[in-house]
């Protein structure tokens, strides 16, 4: 028998047998995964498979009633409060932003813990505080250029068109410098050349100064195929079949699963 798992045998996230129940009711069945350092990997299935509870799982608004996370081999409880400070950055469906804010506000209200008190010193004229305030503005604003939005830095959310905000989403969960980023549907809403934008973001965050893991759950086949190095599928709450895209456009129950299902009307293609 092998040994068990220490910290330097297991980087990353890694998902452990995980189940769900609602009720009666299997989301997730037995579901193990992994998020190396430096890899985008996807998850995708028909409607109801259960992506978006994998998500949740993740993020700590669902806990799971069987198996368990580790993060770099230790033991890990996602909570919604506590992602940040562990490195992990998300963005959810819809974008989220907070509206009395203005874009460049709303990306340093994404920035570390550490950060923010800087940032809060510079409320009440601490010493240092501007320093720090400057600093992490000018964080974001390389953040916003970066994504091509900086023109948008003093403009309110609302005033701007939904791809512009969920780059300003983006943007908020980039300014922690999240080694894992869990992204949720970052497709959902956009038009194809913005999707084809999206795939050029998404494929270069590995390649950061500070790499960043990706994980990434979302219907646009088009998407996963070109970003993902890997790919978990989910059919009714249990993994199908795993491995490079190549092979799961290839694999015959992947296509079973959606000819047997619903496929989304903005999904780019079948795999
Ligand atoms: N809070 C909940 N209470 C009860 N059942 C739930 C809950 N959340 C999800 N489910 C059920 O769990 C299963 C998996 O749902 P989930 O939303 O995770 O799938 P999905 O793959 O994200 O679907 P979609 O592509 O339609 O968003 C579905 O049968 C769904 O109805």
């Amino acid at each position: 028998m092998s040994p068990p798992a220490t910290p330097t045998d297991d980087p990353g996230l890694a998902l452990h047998h995980v189940g769900v129940r609602f009720g009666g009711l299997v989301a997730l069945d037995d579901v193990s995964l992994r998020v190396p350092p430096g890899r985008v990997v996807g998850v995708i299935g028909p409607n109801g498979a259960g992506k978006t509870t994998l998500f949740n799982v993740v993020c700590g608004f669902v806990r799971p009633s069987g198996g368990s996370l580790t993060l770099d081999g230790r033991p890990f409880r996602p909570r919604p409060h506590r992602l940040t400070r562990l490195g992990i950055g998300r963005t959810l469906q819809g974008v989220g932003l907070f509206p009395g804010l203005t874009v460049l506000e709303n990306v340093t209200a994404g920035a570390s813990h550490a950060a923010r008190a800087g940032f809060a010193a510079a409320l009440f004229g601490l010493p240092g505080s501007d320093r720090d305030e400057r600093r992490l503005r000018a964080e974001a604003l390389a953040l916003l250029a970066e994504l091509g939005i900086d023109r948008h830095a003093a403009a309110a959310p609302a005033t701007l068109p939904y791809p512009v905000r969920k780059r300003v989403a983006l943007a908020r969960a980039l300014i922690a410098r999240p080694r894992l980023l869990l992204l949720d549907e970052p497709a959902g809403g956009l038009g194809a050349d913005d999707v084809a934008e999206l795939a050029d973001l998404v494929r270069a965050l590995p390649q950061r100064a500070d790499g960043c893991a990706v994980l990434l759950v979302e219907h646009h086949m088009d998407l996963v195929m070109s970003v993902c190095h890997e790919l978990v599928v989910l059919d009714f709450g249990r993994v199908i079949a795993a491995g490079p895209p190549e092979r799961i456009r290839d694999d015959p129950r992947v296509a079973e699963a959606y000819l047997g299902a619903d496929v989304p009307a903005d999904a780019g293609g079948t795999p």
